[in-house]
């Protein structure tokens, strides 16, 4: 089986970040041969630094990389196909993949070649529903699946690599392993470790404020060129880079590089509590077992908010009600640009841990979406 994975980055690394998960999921654990087209190698070079974006093509960790650019050239298309969150594949492949399915009879609909839309993640119910539906296409012999990630089993579930959860485990045996990388003194046992990768449009200030006052001292590690700019405007200063530190109050915030994917797992399993955004960093957030702030990639007309509820209504159904009302308050502020309070989120610091335990283990009852996606191909 060979795999075409496009991936156009529209911005920032949700969407390179899950391609190149999957792809390496896909070769290490389903010996496919997994080609990826990405128009911006120099956005996956930040989260998989091996990468050289002058290079046309590259091999890296057993995926083949194309640089994807137009006029497209001619390719042989591959048995199946995703078209990453709506990307558009270059109609000249369109027309490949047309001509090089002689086997396709309507209304069977059976065809050899799969090609698969993958969609973004959300909790919306109206997802089950469109989770696997087809769209013949208008005018020639193909057909393209709309494959859904999710959080139910009548979803294609979430990206979970086989060993992550034994790689976790073991990451946790040596706690102190990280910070020594990092170069940072070990958090006190009543210090709060917590991840910040966030959008700039989140309340940062009053957030840095909130820990400096904070009834428990906190340590903030914060991803350099997220919200640095922010955190140094607020300690008034012009610039904060990696390896810098500000301490303030019962605060102690340390920027730090920004890591390759697997090293930012590391972060994410080794902080009490991890602020996550978008998509791929929410999920991993999830599998690090850890209480989690989710800031949702912001969309027009508030869209997103819809979206943050019923993420919220599903995560909060087996929460006792005031750490519930406690995490939904929290949400809401921090995606709504208001003043966010710490203290009554995190006095409830126990229960969402033993929460976030729980859930993970529920959601790893589904299958993955790797798998999920195999097996859906298998199937057709
Ligand atoms: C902080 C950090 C993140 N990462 C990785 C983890 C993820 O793979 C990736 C970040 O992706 P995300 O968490 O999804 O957040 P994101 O905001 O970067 O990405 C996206 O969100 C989607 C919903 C949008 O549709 C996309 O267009 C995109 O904006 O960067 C690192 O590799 N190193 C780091 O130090």
């Amino acid at each position: 089986m060979r795999w075409d994975i496009f991936c156009h980055v529209v911005d920032n690394y949700g969407d390179i970040g899950i391609c190149w998960r999957l792809a390496r999921q896909l070769v290490t654990e389903f010996d496919i041969s997994v080609r990826m087209l990405v128009d911006d190698l120099g956005a996956m070079q930040r989260i998989c630094p091996a990468i050289d974006p002058r290079l046309a093509v590259q091999n890296i960790r057993g995926v083949e990389i194309l640089h994807w650019v137009e006029p497209f050239a001619d390719l042989v298309p591959a048995d199946v196909v995703i078209e990453a969150f709506g990307c558009e594949l270059p109609p000249r492949y369109i027309a490949a993949m047309a001509a090089a399915s002689p086997r396709f009879s309507e209304p069977e609909g059976k065809t050899d070649r799969i090609w698969i839309n993958l969609e973004y993640l959300s909790a919306e119910q109206w997802v089950e529903g469109c989770h696997g539906l087809a769209s013949p296409h208008p005018s020639l012999p193909l057909i393209k699946y709309f494959f859904f990630p999710g959080f139910t089993a009548a979803t294609g579930g979430l990206l979970r690599e086989a060993e992550l959860f034994t790689l976790r485990d073991a990451s946790r045996t040596d706690p102190a392993g990280l910070w020594r990388e990092l170069g940072i003194t070990n958090p006190a046992a009543d210090e709060a470790t917590v991840s910040l990768f966030c959008y700039d449009s989140a309340p940062i200030s009053d957030l840095l404020e909130a820990w400096a006052g904070s009834i428990s001292p906190v340590r903030c590690l914060l991803p350099e060129g997220t919200a640095s700019a922010s955190a140094a405007s607020w300690a008034g200063i012009s610039r904060l880079a990696a390896g810098d530190s500000i301490q303030r109050g019962n605060l102690t915030l340390h920027v730090i590089p920004f890591m390759s994917q697997e090293n930012y797992d590391h972060l994410l399993w080794a902080c009490d509590c991890n602020f996550v955004r978008g998509e791929d960093s929410f999920v991993r957030a999830q599998w690090a077992v850890r209480p989690i702030v989710w800031q949702i990639y912001p969309q027009q007309e508030n869209v997103h908010l819809i979206k943050l509820e019923a993420f919220l209504d599903l995560y909060c159904q087996e929460l006792i009600e005031p750490a519930a009302d406690a995490v939904r308050a929290f949400h809401r502020s921090w995606n709504n640009n208001e003043q966010p309070d710490w203290n009554c989120f995190w006095k409830y610091r126990d229960v969402l841990q033993q929460h976030a335990m729980a859930w993970a283990e529920r959601l790893a009852q589904i299958p993955n979406l790797a798998s999920s996606l195999v097996n859906f191909c298998r199937n057709r």
